[in-house]
């Protein structure tokens, strides 16, 4: 079937002329959690901006639940920069702003998500840290209830404590039909909840594979599969 989960068909983008991803065919299902790989610069981002349709001007095809046009975008959770709010906002503000925007912006989730983060509503985005305000764009992302999560390096600000309990959340936040894709350099930390691993390199699909094929049939742990299948790569 065409329209069971997400699925990328011959993806290319090119930036002032010079290739940044070729060539990018993958399926995913429904209900995986996927960690996106690869060095500083090889693309993750630009392909999660593609899948939102936020970075225009790519060949090929991406089919979210059969939508292959930009309406696809409504069924997207996006971890947002923020950038566009005034530092002054406050993040209950903010949340208000969101829940206006995205329909199905659950606002009891919001808040308890809030309350998980430690966060204060009543505080102006301005005034937070660098981990806090990482907190509260997951926050953010996650009260919404879709069909498609995308976090690009959500925690490299948060401290070792929260990351743990966060990570061990991510899971009841989300519906057990949707797919999360996080981006990410931290992939030790994430092993626990991954089901699925896709690994860029040298502007391509390297790999996609299920966590629990590679430690069964490979014996190594996914940390070590993305070492290895990395350097194998480079000697090649
Ligand atoms: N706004 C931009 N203008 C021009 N080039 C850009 C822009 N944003 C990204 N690039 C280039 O596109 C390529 C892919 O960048 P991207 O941010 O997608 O990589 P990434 O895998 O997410 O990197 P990192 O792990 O460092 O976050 C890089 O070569 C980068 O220099």
């Amino acid at each position: 079937m065409e329209n069971d989960g997400l699925i990328l068909k011959n993806i290319f983008f090119k930036r002032q002329n010079k290739p940044i991803l070729t060539n990018i065919t993958v399926k995913i299902p429904w209900g995986r959690i996927v960690a996106l790989l690869g060095e500083n610069g090889v693309g993750k981002t630009t392909l999660l901006r593609i899948i939102c349709d936020l970075n225009k001007g790519y060949h090929g095809v991406v089919n979210l639940n059969g939508v292959v046009d930009e309406k696809r975008k409504q069924f997207v959770s996006y971890s947002d920069s923020l950038e566009g709010f005034s530092k002054k906002s406050s993040l209950m503000k903010i949340i208000d702003f969101y829940e206006l925007g995205y329909p199905d912006f659950d606002r009891q989730r919001a808040e308890k998500l809030l309350t998980f983060m430690q966060l204060d509503p009543e505080q102006r985005l301005g005034d937070l840290s660098k981990g806090s305000r990482e907190k509260f764009v997951i926050t953010l992302t996650l009260a919404r209830k879709t069909k498609l999560y995308l976090l690009d390096e959500p925690l490299s600000g948060v401290d070792i404590f929260s990351r743990d309990k966060i990570i061990s959340s991510l899971i009841k936040w989300i519906g057990p039909d949707a797919i999360l894709i996080i981006a990410t350099h931290h992939l030790n930390e994430l092993e626990q909840i991954i089901d699925d691993v896709m690994i860029l390199k040298d502007r391509r699909l390297l790999a996609y594979r299920d966590v629990e094929e590679i430690r069964v049939q490979e014996g190594l742990s996914v940390e070590e599969y993305y070492r290895q299948l990395y350097l194998e790569d480079r000697r090649q």
